[in-house]
């Protein structure tokens, strides 16, 4: 087992019978959708919602219950991969794209875990270019806004040069500023800017960051609130 699995097998533990659970999205999530949904083979009853709409297709392909969001008040548990975590849990998501569904999701959650591998625990955030979901109207000055926070800001595209579309019909801005120094100031200077539908800075979401080492090891850091 890689990093990502372990750091999924060990998330999934927290999951019992009768929860509403969040399905979050990218190759760690991959890993406890799967274990998840052999779980559910095996006779776990849950519901769940996903991240994403690929997220969504592979809970359907295992036969993981998926309930409509008007049927549901909170999320018991969520559980998400991320493209950085620093010591004070603050997180850098969205490499996938699906920040903004993330983001609605882990706020719903009363318990968000998150399954990382070794690589993704940072001192500082902001080496992985910060994404950001933009409408696509005006998003050239929206892209201007975001550079005077002192990033260079690129629309993502495909390999194929194809502009990448978000799962809501957005564009991502992908935010290099290197490192951030603050990211909670930074966050509040990112609710000021129109066009941005939302970021992927992720502050006081995390409850719980399992990390999952190539060496076989896991750790469980839980966050005092
Ligand atoms: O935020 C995300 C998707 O929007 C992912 O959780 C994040 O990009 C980590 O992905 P992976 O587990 O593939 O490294």
């Amino acid at each position: 087992m890689n990093g990502k699995q372990l750091a999924a097998e060990k998330a999934v533990e927290w999951i019992e019978d009768g929860m509403v659970v969040g399905l979050g999205t990218g190759s760690t999530a991959y890993w406890a959708i799967q274990a998840i949904g052999r779980k559910v083979a095996e006779g776990l009853s849950i519901r769940a919602v996903a991240t994403s709409i690929p997220s969504e297709e592979l809970a359907r392909e295992l036969n993981i219950p998926l309930i409509p969001w008007s049927e549901i008040t909170s999320i018991d548990v969520t559980i998400d991969g991320a493209d950085e975590v620093d010591g004070d849990y603050h997180l850098v998501k969205g490499g996938g794209g699906a920040l903004l569904r993330e983001k609605i999701t882990a706020y719903a959650s009363k318990c968000m875990i998150v399954i990382v591998d070794e690589n993704k625990l940072v001192k500082q955030l902001g080496a992985f270019g910060l994404p950001v979901e933009v409408v696509p109207f005006a998003w050239e000055m929206t892209a201007k806004h975001l550079e005077k926070l002192g990033c260079k800001a690129i629309r993502r595209s495909h390999s194929d040069g194809g502009v990448f579309i978000t799962d809501n019909g957005n564009y991502i801005m992908d935010c290099h500023f290197g490192s951030i120094q603050d990211a909670p100031e930074l966050e509040q200077k990112l609710q000021h800017i129109p066009g941005i539908v939302e970021h992927g800075l992720f502050i006081g979401l995390a409850d719980r960051v399992i990390i999952g080492y190539e060496h076989g090891t896991v750790k469980v850091r839980e966050r005092s609130s």
